[in-house]
């Protein structure tokens, strides 16, 4: 028979669409499943997902397996050769996630239409199935979405202050609205003063505040508190839990920072999970004592560092961070930095005039080139 002849028995035809687009929908909601499952780590929807794809095999064995194995032509399939240049483009998870959904509704769509030909219940089934995905698929896109939105702000961030609880919960808003207005990019919360309630209280507040401000809220050394509140991610110093663990509890999409001191534990952090690093301590200051002070050289170092990477994946955004302000912060960008994290330089009244000298500064030193658009897990 030719390849261009039409197939002569359109029942057969129709088992051989329900055949192909039956494994095209599981293949779909496969790899979403494992999207929410190894990228997000997000339980609900992983459960959804593999109940949909179990609920599709259930619609499936009304139809006798028989038959579409019998209808199925891989050979004469006029379609397998035809593909589009999108096909082959997936530059990252987020473009695997859109294809999967695009591709698992339209193969839903054609089991319920060539269906309704052969069996009106298995129609009717793979009708609520198709419906159950739209939810499901629009809350997992979203969740991408949201984890590259605020991947793209970190790496376009240069000013991040670290502000502590505050006296009440109203001072610490207006605060967080005078820094973001002031042109801050990150606000972590750092209290060791209050109770586990008042920071988990302050976080979830701080969170909603940060996000209609525009600003990345990070939470200082709690990973509990930060999942539970909603930030946008959580720091952690080298002697806190290790960075795999952090990501265990708040995800893949949420933010991790870790502090480093030396050149060995920027190495180390650059081969794990953690999204940026804090460097320091750069100088002296009035929030945290130190011993040592690994100083400009040490930033130096990781200048250099990052400047000879290979890949992307191998350079994370490095925050200067240790008694700098705007007495100092030329010396900081003389390395090579163009991003630092500050407490006591944004928290008196000068917190203003002070943002605009630090933020001017930073400016004149290129960020470097990053495809923010990507999740790298
Ligand atoms: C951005 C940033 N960098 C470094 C630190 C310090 O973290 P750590 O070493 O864990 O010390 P504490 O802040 O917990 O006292 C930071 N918080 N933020
Ligand atoms: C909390 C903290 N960690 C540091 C580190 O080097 O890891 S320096 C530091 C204090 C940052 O506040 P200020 O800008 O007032 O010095
Ligand atoms: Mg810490």
């Amino acid at each position: 028979m030719s390849p261009h002849r039409p197939t002569a028995d359109p029942s057969k035809a129709c088992m051989r669409i329900l055949d192909a687009n039956a494994n095209r929908a599981a293949e779909g909601l496969r790899t979403l499943e494992e999207s929410a499952r190894f990228v997000l780590c997000a339980h609900a929807l992983t459960a959804d997902l593999k109940s949909l794809r179990h609920d599709l095999t259930n619609a499936m064995s009304r139809l006798s397996r028989v038959e579409l194995l019998r209808a199925r032509d891989t050979g004469r399939d006029v379609g397998t050769t035809t593909t589009t240049p999108g096909e082959q483009s997936r530059t990252d998870i987020v473009s695997i996630v859109s294809a999967a959904t695009g591709r698992t509704q339209q193969a839903l769509r054609c089991l319920e239409e060539y269906g309704k030909t052969i069996d009106g219940v298995f129609a009717a089934s793979v009708e609520q199935i198709r419906y159950r995905c739209y939810d499901v698929f629009a809350s997992l896109e979203l969740v991408f979405m949201a984890g590259n939105r605020r991947h793209a702000r970190l790496h376009d961030a240069r000013l991040y202050a670290l502000i502590d609880a505050s006296e009440n919960e109203q001072a610490m808003i207006e605060r967080i609205r005078l820094l973001a207005d002031a042109g801050v990019d990150i606000l972590q919360l750092r209290d060791r003063h209050v109770d586990d309630r008042t920071l988990y209280q302050r976080a979830s507040v701080g969170s909603c505040v940060a996000r209609e401000n525009d600003v990345l809220w990070i939470v200082n050394d709690r990973a509990d508190i930060a999942a539970a509140s909603s930030a946008d991610g959580v720091h952690v110093g080298q002697e806190e839990l290790p960075v795999a663990e952090v990501r265990r509890i708040v995800g893949a999409d949420a933010i991790v920072g870790l502090s480093t001191h030396d050149i060995h534990q920027v190495r180390e952090a650059f081969a794990s999970t953690a999204d940026y690093i804090g460097c320091g301590p750069v100088f002296p200051g009035q929030t945290k004592q130190f011993e040592h002070f690994p100083g400009c050289e040490f930033l130096r170092e990781v200048a250099t560092e990052t400047s000879n990477a290979q890949h992307f994946a191998q350079v994370r955004p490095a925050f200067a961070i240790g008694g700098i302000g705007p007495s100092n912060v030329c010396d900081v960008v003389e390395t090579g930095f163009g991003r630092i994290a500050v407490t006591g330089a944004l928290s008196g009244s000068s917190a203003r005039e002070n943002a605009a000298v630090l933020r001017t500064t930073l400016e004149t030193v290129a960020l470097p080139e990053h495809s923010a658009a990507a999740i790298t897990p």
